[in-house]
């Protein structure tokens, strides 16, 4: 499927490069239908923001923001600093210097991909952080706005789909070039990430929403149709998949879902037992990964692939979309087979480090000569020797 937008999305992406803020006045007007006169949105329209949303939403967003930074604080990498007596090695992890985030806003409008990206991003040290997404009429949605200045993002650009993307890559008059581009999208965006990988960082393709249900005979059929419909509701090419060993839940799924909502596609698997579910599950790394099945916990040692995993009933991926405290920055379209999901090191990298004492030398000095001799590097074994005189 992405290969069928990338002709155009290069294009995109080679007119924003030449033209800069001319090109994404151009182009949000195309896509979005929408003239503004400013790129970077005005601190007075984020002041006017918070006059227009309610307070209980706010409230409601201080309470995710909560649980998410709560969660991504327990799990922000640790430098490591390992004493052998005769060296010291380690790890440090550094913050990256300036981070991208592409916040969604085409069909529905995302506050809480705001705080999602912006809250790791804080959590790590990121010296700058900018974030774009697409307007609507009357400028960007108010409460990604409040979102966003809440997460505390220094620059927000009124700018969606594959030209943010470039914009945050390339940079143009209004929108800072960035180091690392991190967010969920279409298959615009998410294809313009693909493209300009090769000269900023992404974190990973994060496109259209996916579930892939697992259950048994004991498993509740509504709900599972009810967490299937909330993913197809995101867009046309949203996939849901539901593997089981009933045939009763299986027709009862699909019967369920398609009263629900109309768009995407939803697909049962009848299987005969859990282990090929998984097989399967693993095979197609989803999104999202869910399991009602007895024992749920317990078969979280069966899952390889799959960027989050939502274990027994009372665990609806929404909430992990909104407010228990893990990302829902996730990888798509196989690519939880090698990608994780977004966190604190996503926004960082780690620098590794030694202090070694003579006596170390001393004792695998020989190691490193013979090896250097080998590779026919004799100055490598040469920095060695004249030490050890
Ligand atoms: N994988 C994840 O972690 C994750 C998380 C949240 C949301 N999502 C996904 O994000 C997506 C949000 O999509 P959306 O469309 O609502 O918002 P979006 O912001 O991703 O896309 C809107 C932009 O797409 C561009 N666009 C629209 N039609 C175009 C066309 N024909 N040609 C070129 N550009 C075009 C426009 O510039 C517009 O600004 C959904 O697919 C949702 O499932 C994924
Ligand atoms: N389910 C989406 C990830 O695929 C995240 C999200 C945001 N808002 C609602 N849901
Ligand atoms: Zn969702």
């Amino acid at each position: 499927m992405l290969e069928k937008v990338l002709d155009e999305v290069k294009q995109i992406i080679e007119k924003v490069k030449k033209e800069g803020d001319k090109a994404l006045y151009e182009l949000t007007e195309k896509f979005d239908k929408v003239k503004l006169d400013y790129i970077k949105v005005p601190k007075e329209k984020i002041d006017e923001a918070y006059e227009r949303v309610s307070d209980d939403i706010i409230d409601a967003l201080e309470i995710a923001k909560e649980n998410i930074e709560r969660f991504h604080l327990a799990t922000a990498p640790e430098s490591i600093r390992v004493d052998y007596g005769d060296a010291i090695l380690g790890k440090i992890y550094v913050p990256i210097e300036k981070a991208g985030l592409y916040v969604p806003g085409g069909r529905a409008s995302y506050p809480s991909t705001a705080l999602m990206t912006a809250i790791p991003a804080r959590i790590a040290g990121v010296d700058k952080i900018v974030a774009c997404t697409p307007p609507a009429k009357d400028g960007v949605n108010p409460l990604t706005l409040v979102a966003l200045d809440l997460a505390g993002v220094d620059e927000i650009y009124a700018v969606g789909g594959a030209q943010a993307i470039a914009a945050m890559a390339y940079g143009t008059e209004s929108v800072e070039k960035v180091d690392k581009i991190v967010g969920p999208g279409n298959i615009y965006v998410t294809a313009a990430k693909l493209l300009v990988q090769k000269d900023v960082a992404i974190d990973m393709p994060a496109g259209p929403s996916e579930i892939l249900i697992i259950a048994d005979e004991t498993a509740n059929s509504d709900f599972i149709a009810y967490d299937c419909a909330a993913q197809l509701e995101h867009d046309p090419l949203a996939k849901a998949i539901l593997v089981t060993t009933s045939e009763e839940i299986a027709e009862k799924v699909k019967r369920k879902v398609s009263e629900l909502v109309s768009q995407g596609e939803f697909k049962a698997i009848l299987v005969k037992n859990l282990d090929e579910a998984f097989e399967i599950a693993n095979k197609i790394a989803p999104e999202h990964l869910s399991i009602f099945t007895k024992n749920a916990l317990k078969m979280l040692g069966k899952v390889r692939n799959a960027g989050s995993v939502f274990l027994g009933e009372y665990s609806p991926v929404a909430a992990g979309d909104y407010a228990s405290g893990t990302n829902h920055v996730l990888p798509t379209g196989g690519y939880a087979r090698v990608y994780s999901g977004l966190s604190t090191e996503t926004f960082m990298k780690h620098v590794t480090y030694q202090m070694l004492s003579k006596e170390w030398l001393e004792k695998y000095g020989e190691v490193i000569i013979k090896i250097a001799k080998a590779e026919g590097l004799p100055l490598h074994a040469k920095s060695v020797e004249e030490r050890l005189k």
